[in-house]
């Protein structure tokens, strides 16, 4: 994998046992300004599944998943793991690399989309790790591949997951049948900087718009069916008086049921594994929503490990050694650069310094 020699996958991560929970939640929303209640009705979620979020499981698997994929192709770089907010640490995940000999990495989130969230905020993460280092003498040199929501593969992995669940749908009609795919929210604030600067923002918004009607056209070609798809949002946090992007799962299902909607398909293509945000937030919240007005609700699986994702991951890895390599890559509609633009996808409450980027 010239010139990297290592991989990192980098996420959010999660608790994994009942008193992780709150130093989590601290970490997490540290002077972002949520309010109390939120931070504990959020601590609720994770006791309902006895403190344990799924998203640590959920990358392991993703590892083992790479690993074996790196490992058909005759690739033996090793794949290093590090998240935002719990151990392990991407500062620590760094420091191990470098020990075992690694000095150029090349990392992988697992957030697909452009946001300050998702793409920035990580960037950030990962310069105040590069940091950290090199107070104790290390140095590493650290590269990303794109948000990966426009790839060709991503569009056909979530393709795979929604006809999965589509052809379970038996006879219903399609007027009885609503098609929503669901991500997490964000301040509009967020969304309306999300972006390069060099277009017309909402950038976050967009590609999930792209990627939904895709799915829409695709899934009705191949099921002879009509539907319209449409996005929601889901997880809001923040002040109520902050507005963020609407609307709301919840509120959806229920203007759908009353619109005459029995069957209520939701497809989370903003997430790449079922973590606490779709087992709480989808799949216990919008479930109780769907049961109190009589709406059956389809919740298609995220990509997790399915193969045509992981190996859609390993291309973008491959292309960013490529591109590293001065060599040409395939271009596609949508297409991330690897190196972000000055001020790209901002940080409103203060400038940070963030890798992988011209500023
Ligand atoms: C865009 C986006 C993604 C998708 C991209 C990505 O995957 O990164 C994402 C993922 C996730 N968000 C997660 C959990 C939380 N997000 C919070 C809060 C927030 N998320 C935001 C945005 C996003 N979040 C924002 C703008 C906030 C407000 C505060 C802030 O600006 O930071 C809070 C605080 C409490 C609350 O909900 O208010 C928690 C606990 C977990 C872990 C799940 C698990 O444990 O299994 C995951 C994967
Ligand atoms: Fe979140």
């Amino acid at each position: 994998m010239e010139p990297y020699d290592a991989i990192l996958l980098v996420s959010f991560g999660g608790p994994e046992a009942p008193d992780e929970v709150m130093p989590f939640l601290r970490r997490v929303t540290a002077g972002r300004g949520i309010p109390d209640e939120r931070l504990a009705e959020v601590g609720e979620h994770y006791y309902h599944f006895g403190g344990r979020s799924p998203i640590n499981d959920q990358n392991r698997a993703l590892l083992v998943a790479l690993r074996a994929e790196l490992d058909a192709r005759g690739e033996d770089v090793p794949v290093l793991w590090g998240n935002r907010n719990s151990a392990p640490f991407i500062t620590d995940a760094l420091r191990d690399g470098y020990a075992a000999g690694l000095r150029r990495v090349v990392a992988v989130t697992t957030s697909a989309y452009s946001s300050y969230s998702s793409c920035r905020q990580y960037r950030e993460n990962l310069a105040a790790a590069v940091a950290e280092l090199a107070e104790e003498g290390i140095e590493v040199a650290v590269d990303k591949i794109g948000p990966y929501a426009p790839r060709p593969g991503f569009g056909a992995a979530n393709l795979e997951r929604l006809l999965e669940s589509m052809r379970a749908l038996d006879g219903a009609p399609d007027e009885e049948i609503a098609l929503l795919f669901v991500t997490h929210s964000i301040p509009t604030a967020m969304d309306e900087t999300s972006g390069p600067g060099d277009g017309d923002g909402d950038l976050y918004q967009r590609q999930h718009l792209a990627l939904a009607s895709s799915l829409t056209e695709e899934s009705n070609r191949r099921l002879g069916r009509d539907l319209t798809g449409e996005l929601v949002f889901c997880s809001r946090s923040g002040p109520p008086s902050q507005p963020w992007l609407e609307p709301d799962v919840n509120d959806r299902i229920e203007e759908l049921a009353r619109d005459g909607v029995r069957t209520v398909v939701l497809a989370p293509i903003g997430f790449v594994s079922d973590h606490m945000e779709v087992v709480y937030d989808l799949d216990t919240e919008a479930a109780e929503t769907a049961e109190k007005v009589g709406v059956r609700l389809v919740r298609v699986p995220t990509v997790g490990t399915l193969p045509t994702f992981v190996r859609d991951l390993v291309d973008a890895v491959e292309e960013r050694a490529a591109e590293a390599r001065g060599e040409a890559v395939p271009d596609f509609p949508g297409r991330m650069p690897a190196v972000c633009a000055p001020g790209c996808c901002p940080n409103l409450r203060a400038a940070r310094p963030a890798l992988c980027g011209r500023d």
